[in-house]
This record gives C-alpha cells, structure tokens and sequence, in this order.
C-alpha cells in the first residue's frame, strides 16, 4: 500500500527543508502545506496573529484530499504540514473526523489514508536561532512560543516516529529514509 509521509512540527523545525530533500532522495511528489494556506491565514500569521482551529481546518482538509488523491493512485507522497494538534492529524488522515470539514455525510465512512507522521522535534532556543537566520517568510519567529503552545506531541496509537532536529538535515533524511525501508521489508 503506498505510504503518505507528512513531516510535522512546529515552524522552523525543518519540515520544508528535510520533506524536498527526501522527496528528491526516493522520487516521492513532495507537496509544502505553506503553499495550500489561503491568503487570508498568511496575512494572519505575517501580521503576528497566530491561527485558530477555524483557520486551519479547511485549509487541513484540503491536504487531506491531496493525500487521498495520492493515494487512491498508489502513489507515496511527502507533505511537510505543522500538524500541531492531535485533531488537526485525525483530519489530514479522515476528512471529517475530530474536525467539521462540513462534506460528510453522517452515514459516510471517512477514507482512511496510510499516513506515517514524522515529528521533527527539538529545543525552542536552536529553532528561534534557525528563525532568526531565515530570510524571506512570511511566518515571524514571534509566533514560535504560540506553535509550542498548541503542539500535541504525536503518541500512540498515532502512527508516528519523532527524530531530533538537532542533526543535520541530511542525516535526518538518512533516518527516515531508513526507517521506511524497515517499513518494507
Ligand atoms: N537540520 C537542520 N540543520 C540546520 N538548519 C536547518 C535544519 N533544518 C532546517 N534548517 C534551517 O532552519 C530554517 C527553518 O527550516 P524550514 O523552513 O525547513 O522549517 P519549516 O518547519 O518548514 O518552517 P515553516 O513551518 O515556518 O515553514 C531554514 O532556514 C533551514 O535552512
Ligand atoms: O499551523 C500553523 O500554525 C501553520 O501551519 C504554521 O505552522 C505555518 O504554516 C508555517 O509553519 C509557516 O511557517
């Protein structure tokens, strides 16, 4: 079954750097949830105003159904996604479910995706440094201590693996690279 890979974790922890690299290291479509954000969320976050739950369920659900469309196509795909809250995962691999993406029918069973989440998890201090030194995003470091706030570390039975955004980014494409191929055998 194909595998739906979404890099996850608070902003400036990597995702958009390590989810391009190991999508061009295994030919996987790599897909930047920063790209789907409505207009409206960018000027909200560029503004310093951190998103709500409103704010980031439809854009959620429509990642979801990009994933799904990889999916039902058999293809593997990498999306780098915050996906800070535990509901905000249970929309991305259920449309519907744990969130009112409002395309459901009550009798309809959400699709389910093969989703592995990988956490890109390390100290504040070294992510505000990384931030710091990043030019050209709309996303202020000043909204990193809100990103911690609302993140719910991925636990059981969420399929996830964390790996520490202390190594280089190349090592942790090599992590998770081979994490996924003992996926495989
Ligand atoms: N493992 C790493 N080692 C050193 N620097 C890194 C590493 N990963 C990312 N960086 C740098 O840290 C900054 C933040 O990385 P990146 O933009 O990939 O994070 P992000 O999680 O996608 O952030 P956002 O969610 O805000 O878009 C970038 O300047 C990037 O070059
Ligand atoms: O859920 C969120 O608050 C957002 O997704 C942010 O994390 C940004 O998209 C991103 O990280 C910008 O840099």
């Amino acid at each position: 079954m194909a595998l739906q890979l979404v890099v996850m974790g608070v902003s400036g922890s990597g995702k958009s750097t390590v989810g391009s690299q190991l999508g061009d290291k295994l030919g996987w479509k790599f897909y930047d949830g920063d790209d789907y954000h409505p207009e409206e969320n960018r000027k909200k976050m560029a503004a310093g105003i951190p998103l709500n739950d409103q704010d980031r369920i439809p854009w959620l659900c429509h990642l979801h159904d990009i994933l799904l469309r990889e999916q039902a196509s058999g293809q593997n795909a990498i999306l780098a996604c915050s996906a800070l809250k535990k509901m905000y995962r249970c929309i991305l691999e259920n449309r519907g479910t744990g969130g009112d993406c409002g395309h459901l029918e009550e009798h309809e069973t959400p699709p389910s995706l093969n989703i592995l989440f990988v956490h890109l998890a390390g100290p504040m201090s070294l992510i505000a440094k990384r931030l710091e030194k990043r030019k050209g995003h709309f996303m202020p470091p000043a909204l990193l201590q809100s990103q911690f706030d609302t993140l719910e570390p991925p636990s059981p039975p969420e399929k996830s693996i964390t790996v520490s955004l202390e190594k280089s980014a190349s090592e942790i494409v090599s992590e998770i690279e081979e994490y996924i191929k003992n996926l495989n055998c």
